[in-house]
């Protein structure tokens, strides 16, 4: 596989001659003798947003760990554009990655452009002395408007409400202008006005940026955006399914990822669940 640069004017370049974004290949990881994922493969290609299922303590988020080049895999290998986690320095490759963590832990009250600013530095705090060009103003008041924040970019971080902080995350996370989104559980703890707006923010996103690649972990079928193109359904650190939305999100492998009995409705472009009684049998371990 040739391998896309990394540096310099070649960040504009996205989908170089076909390189998947990210490539995972039998990806293990083994934590305290216990293994937590086992001969998990993934490919995300710019444009295809993905969906990231399973129940609690399935390995969604050890896995989006090892997307977003936060650790190294224990088995297997993980290429961001072509460059192998192990080989190019973990930093610079999560450079290429905008990862959106609703556990942000900021204390000051920053600004909300000051925050998405710190997408940047790649920092929580305001990092001394670093100053932003007019451009990365002007980037920064762009994203906060495509997230619905223009009105809120004098506003302090600790007076934002939950749905807020998430939406100014995003705009933190693109600041680099990265490759690859990884959204984890971005709806948790929002209202439906919040979620509704969130992802109502997301499938705006993806519009504005096509190029875009997105990976987004959640339990609930029901805080999927429309545009979201393929799924990943992880059972017990493996995976069950993956692929094309139509082809993964049904009421029998959903059932089954679970260990309930579901069926699933769309409608307008989102998914809905309801215990289904005539569904696929639950799991059988
Ligand atoms: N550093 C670690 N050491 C030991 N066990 C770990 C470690 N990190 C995660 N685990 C375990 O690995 C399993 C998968 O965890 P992970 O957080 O990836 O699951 P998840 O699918 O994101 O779960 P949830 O939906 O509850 O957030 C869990 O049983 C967790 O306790």
């Amino acid at each position: 596989m040739s391998a896309a640069p990394l540096v310099g004017a070649a960040r504009e370049d996205h989908a170089v001659d076909g390189v998947p974004v990210l490539c995972a290949r039998e990806v293990g990881v083994v934590r305290d003798g216990r293994p937590i994922l086992s001969e998990v493969s993934l490919t995300v290609r710019a444009g295809e947003h993905w969906a990231l299922l399973g129940a609690n303590g399935a390995g969604k988020s050890t896995l989006l760990g090892l997307l977003g080049a936060l650790s190294h895999p224990t088995r297997g290998t993980v290429d961001v554009l072509g460059h192998r986690l192990g080989r190019v320095d973990l930093r610079t490759l999560r450079t290429y990655v905008g990862h959106v963590d609703p556990r942000h832990a900021l204390r000051s009250p920053l600004k909300v452009r000051d925050v998405v600013l710190t997408g940047l530095t790649n920092s929580v705090e305001r990092v001394p002395r670093w100053r932003p060009t007019p451009e990365q103003l002007a980037a920064a008041d762009d994203l906060t408007g495509l997230l619905g924040l223009g009105h809120r970019r004098e506003a302090l971080w600790p007076t934002l409400s939950q749905g807020e902080r998430g939406r100014a995350l995003i705009a933190r996370a693109l600041m680099p202008r990265p490759r690859l989104l990884l959204l984890d559980e971005p709806a948790t703890g929002l209202d439906v006005a919040g979620r509704e707006q969130l992802i109502e923010r997301l499938d705006t996103l993806r519009q504005s940026h096509p190029e875009l690649a997105s990976v987004l972990v959640t339990h609930h079928l029901e805080e999927l955006p429309p545009g979201t193109t393929h799924a990943m359904l992880l059972r017990d650190g493996r995976c069950l399914a993956s692929g094309p939305v139509e082809e993964v999100l049904t009421g029998d492998l959903v059932s089954r990822c679970f260990g309930h009995p579901v069926r699933l409705f769309r409608a307008e472009g989102r998914w809905s669940v309801r215990t289904g009684r005539t569904a696929a049998a639950p799991r059988t371990d």
